[in-house]
């Protein structure tokens, strides 16, 4: 292997670290971090990263509620209890757990969130507002946020550079082609209906997939010293977790984050960093 490998584990500690100190500033000043996820159903990927932001969320000693709601929950239901924690001057950010099953319109979950509450940055506002790059502050969707903060640890230049995002989805490809564009690349979007893949991931400089199917990307793809981002998360027949990018990618590309350990860490660490920064917003307080 000759790529250098980015390490979202070791990021995530760093900011980890950094959202603790914010918190225990926040706290001495009266404002406790407070963080609602719910989760409806039980898909065993979601009750583990559910799990995982409460633990996380429990170390940094936020006021942590999980509400989990069964399988057979209501559209009213969930709507209610989004629009009770809108309600709540102790929660901060409200995270609704995806995917939700079949017959609940996640479109409408979303909506119901109170923007500034968003603190998966999935509200059109505060997609909207992304996408105009307005100059004030508003949550950004969390695993393409973790990303850019991944790309800039690592000193990867993005002004003028050819991105290739490949996955279209609300929770990573939309977003993450605005922030790519404000950073000043050129940002192509691909998808499944996008004719000779191959040939435009090789033009990439930064090639990020984000679509959930192992392998789908393998080395002839890949321009030499690109930078891989690979955001898939699937899991084999055998149990092992596996990503979107083949393993001989690393012979070819210049840095590549592994799966696990490379933006996964990032996604739930990124929550945690940007549920303080909603307490400090919402309640006029400073965070350095
Ligand atoms: N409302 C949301 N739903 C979902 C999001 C999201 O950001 N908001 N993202 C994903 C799932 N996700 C967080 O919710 C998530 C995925 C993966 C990881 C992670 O740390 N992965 C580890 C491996 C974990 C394992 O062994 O399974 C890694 O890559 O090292 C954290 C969070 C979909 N839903």
């Amino acid at each position: 292997m000759t790529a250098t490998v980015i390490d979202g584990r070791a990021v995530a500690k760093e900011i980890n670290a950094v959202t603790a100190t914010q918190t225990a500033a926040l706290t001495s000043q009266g404002v406790i971090p407070g963080l609602a996820v719910i989760m409806v159903g039980d898909d065993p990927a979601s009750a583990i990263y559910v799990r995982n932001k409460e633990r996380r969320a429990g170390k940094l000693q936020f006021n942590s509620v999980v509400k989990r709601l069964p399988e057979t929950a209501t559209q009213v239901e969930v709507l209610d209890l989004v629009r009770h924690y809108n309600q709540d001057p102790a929660i901060h950010g409200i995270l609704v757990q995806s995917p939700l099953p079949a017959h609940l319109n996640e479109e409408e979950v979303v909506m119901t969130i109170a923007p500034q509450k968003d603190v998966d940055g999935l509200h059109p506002k505060n997609l909207g507002q992304l996408f105009a790059n307005v100059g004030h502050q508003y949550p950004v969707a969390c695993t393409p946020k973790g990303i850019m903060t991944l790309l800039d640890r690592y000193d990867v230049p993005l002004a003028g550079k050819q991105v290739v995002m490949v996955g279209r989805s609300r929770l990573v490809g939309k977003p993450l082609v605005a922030l790519m564009n404000n950073a000043d690349a050129t940002v192509t979007l691909a998808h499944r209906h996008t004719h000779h893949l191959a040939e435009l991931t090789k033009t990439a400089d930064v090639l990020v997939v984000a679509v959930g199917q192992a392998n789908l990307i393998t080395a002839d793809m890949v321009k030499p010293g690109a930078t891989v981002i690979d955001v898939g998360m699937n899991r084999l027949a055998d149990g092992t977790l596996t990503g979107d990018v083949a393993a001989e990618v690393a012979n070819v590309a210049g840095a590549i984050t592994p799966v696990p350990g490379g933006v996964g860490p990032m996604t739930i660490a990124t929550l945690m960093q940007q549920t303080v920064q909603l307490a400090a917003w919402q309640t006029g307080k400073q965070v350095q």
